[in-house]
């Protein structure tokens, strides 16, 4: 699925208008249509009835019309003729879209405000008000701001409406109690908005807010800043959002993602394929789209002849005196996702204190002497032990030593294979600054696992202004330095070189929990090895992290009660 911000949007609904001639008309009229389509599914949800038969939007149109018990319109008389003469092979059915009112009852019961901005999200929900109104709701439209200042599309659909006689009100001119609506559709901001809801849109959204009514958002929660997911308060908290042709980016970055309620993607018309056509890299990570875009075999075959060198060897350079055990659950994980060996280097002093932490793992004595801490001398081990491993590993429960930039210096320089650096790593790699631009460029992939401080200690700005826009950070990071970067958080970003980048929808708050993250390194680490590229060890890995948190959860009954290990064992 492509996320898109609001230029890109904008972008596209231009091409389909100006370069394939769809009316701008036409697009709203359809998603007018799709809105009015959810809303009357939440009514029947509510009223117990299904809503099979009134469903609108080309795309439903097209498959047809299904005659089931629907709240509303009764979508289709049937008649089966049986030809001329009974002749054979001519019989058929005649269906009919005779819409006969939902009934007395569903007026009294069904009462929706639909809250009309002056723009194009204001056109689309007059549309739905006509198409409520025809489904037999009862409908009052309430302008925000004086009907004659709609332009365009939107002043074209203010005069149907008011030609049908469509009950209208003017917020602040006219009475207006929302708490005996049914509902209410928020049609007041969508794309175009800029900045904080200015007067009187504010104090309808908090109007609105108050009312303890269903809200349905057409495209974006007015508010909400399409692009980052930043709210501008006041901000319509939604029971539903209805997304126009593509998700739009600050649905799936909280706090946006947050106040959007259920979000439902709608054709409008928009060829779908459209966005890769025009060049949207940004995709929400599922499983169809590791498959579709990653190529990821979800299937994890084994081929039956292999062996443990079959399935790569994973070198950890983690842990140190007070944070053993960083080191230990990389290590685990990356047993655990199907390397076929895993090495876990230890400074010396440590090691006599973990043998048998994991039987399945080997050790390795590295920082020789000292008290448990790494020391800069260990590169040399480091990179001896590395040069018949598949993957190095750098970083949990590392610690900071002197001289420790110039020893991940070498590891970044010297050695050959695929890198994945978190943690302390990471802290290293930012505390070295504009020498960065020094170290030699890596032909083998560079994985980089930051948390959101961290990131912000590799960007030198505040952690806030990172979680302020983190899909922008995260990409422009990932393509000026040529690497991939998984930005942790909730709806985990992964960033590749080549601009491509991907919002997780797996996990859960629960795996805010020590460990979580070492995890993780060892997962990647561990698919790496087994032969995916960056961009599929880092996607798949964070797909898989997460959902193996959410199994954890299942298996410990709450989410809270997760901690790191039970995500391993849950892999
Ligand atoms: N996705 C599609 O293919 C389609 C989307 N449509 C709908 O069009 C809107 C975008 O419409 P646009 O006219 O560009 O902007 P808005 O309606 O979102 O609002 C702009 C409107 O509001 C005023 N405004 C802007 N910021 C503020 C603010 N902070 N406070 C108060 N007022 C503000 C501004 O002056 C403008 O007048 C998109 O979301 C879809 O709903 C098409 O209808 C169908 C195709
Ligand atoms: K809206």
């Amino acid at each position: 699925m492509y996320m898109v911000t609001a230029e890109e949007m904008r972008q596209l609904d231009r091409y389909t208008i100006d370069r394939l001639g769809i009316p701008a008309l036409t697009l709203m009229e359809n998603a007018g249509c799709a809105v009015a389509d959810e809303v009357l599914k939440l009514c029947a949800e509510r009223s117990g009835k299904s809503n099979g038969g009134f469903s609108v939007g080309t795309s439903d149109l097209t498959r047809g019309i299904e005659r089931a018990e629907v709240l509303g319109p009764q979508w289709a008389e049937e008649v089966t003729h049986t030809g001329p003469g009974d002749i054979p092979g001519h019989g058929g059915v005649i269906r009919t879209e005779s819409w006969s009112q939902g009934g007395h009852d569903l007026r009294e019961r069904e009462h929706w405000y639909i809250l009309v901005g002056k723009g194009n999200n204001g056109g689309d929900g007059l549309v739905v008000a006509r198409h409520l109104t025809d489904a037999g709701l009862r409908v009052t439209v309430v302008y925000v701001e004086p009907p004659e200042t709609l332009r365009g599309e939107a002043a074209a659909q203010r005069d149907i409406i008011a030609a049908l006689g469509i009950p209208v009100i003017l917020y602040g001119r006219d009475t207006l109690d929302l708490r005996g609506a049914s509902g209410i559709v928020d049609a007041l901001l969508g794309t175009g908005t800029q900045g904080p809801p200015r007067e009187p849109y504010a104090s309808l959204i908090r109007e609105a807010n108050a009312s303890g009514v269903p809200l349905v958002s057409v495209d974006v929660p007015s508010g909400l800043d399409a692009d980052t997911g930043t709210l501008h308060e006041p901000c319509i908290r939604a029971r539903v959002t209805v997304c126009l042709a593509y998700l739009k980016r600050g649905l799936v970055q909280y706090p946006g993602a947050g106040t959007a309620g259920d979000v439902v993607v709608r054709y409008i018309g928009i060829p779908p394929g459209l966005a890769r056509e025009c060049g949207v890299q940004l995709r929400l990570l599922t499983r169809d789209t590791l498959r579709a875009a990653l190529d990821v075999d979800v299937s994890r075959s084994r081929v039956p002849d292999g062996h443990k060198g079959t399935y790569g060897h994973v070198l950890v350079a983690a842990g140190s005196l007070r944070m053993s055990g960083a080191g230990l659950l990389a290590a685990r994980a990356a047993l655990r996702i199907g390397s076929g060996l895993v090495t876990w280097a230890v400074p010396e002093a440590l090691l006599p204190r973990v043998i048998g932490a994991a039987p399945e793992l080997m050790l390795a004595a590295a920082a020789a002497g000292g008290d448990g801490e790494w020391n800069a001398d260990s590169a040399d081990e480091l990179l001896q032990l590395a040069q018949a491993r598949d993957v190095l590993a750098v970083g949990p429960g590392l610690g900071r030593f002197a001289g420790d930039t110039g020893w991940l210096r070498r590891l970044w320089e010297e050695y050959g294979g695929p890198l994945v650096l978190d943690a302390d790593a990471l802290n290293i790699l930012a505390s070295a600054g504009p020498e960065l631009e020094a170290w030699k460029p890596r032909s083998a992939a560079v994985v980089l696992t930051p948390h959101p401080g961290e990131m912000a200690r590799l960007l030198g700005i505040p952690t806030a202004e990172v979680q302020r826009d983190r899909i922008t950070h995260a990409r422009e990071y990932a393509r000026t330095r040529g690497v991939t970067l998984v930005l942790k958080g909730a709806r985990t970003v992964i960033a590749c070189p080549d601009g491509t980048a991907y919002v997780n929808t797996t996990g859960h708050a629960g795996m805010a929990t020590g460990g979580a993250g070492d995890v993780l390194t060892g997962i990647i680490a561990g698919l790496l090895a087994q032969g995916l590229n960056a961009s599929q060890a880092a996607a798949f890995g964070v797909y898989l992290h997460g959902a193996a948190g959410e199994t954890a959860a299942r298996h410990r009954q709450h989410p809270a009660s997760v901690i790191a290990g039970d995500i391993i064992e849950a892999l």
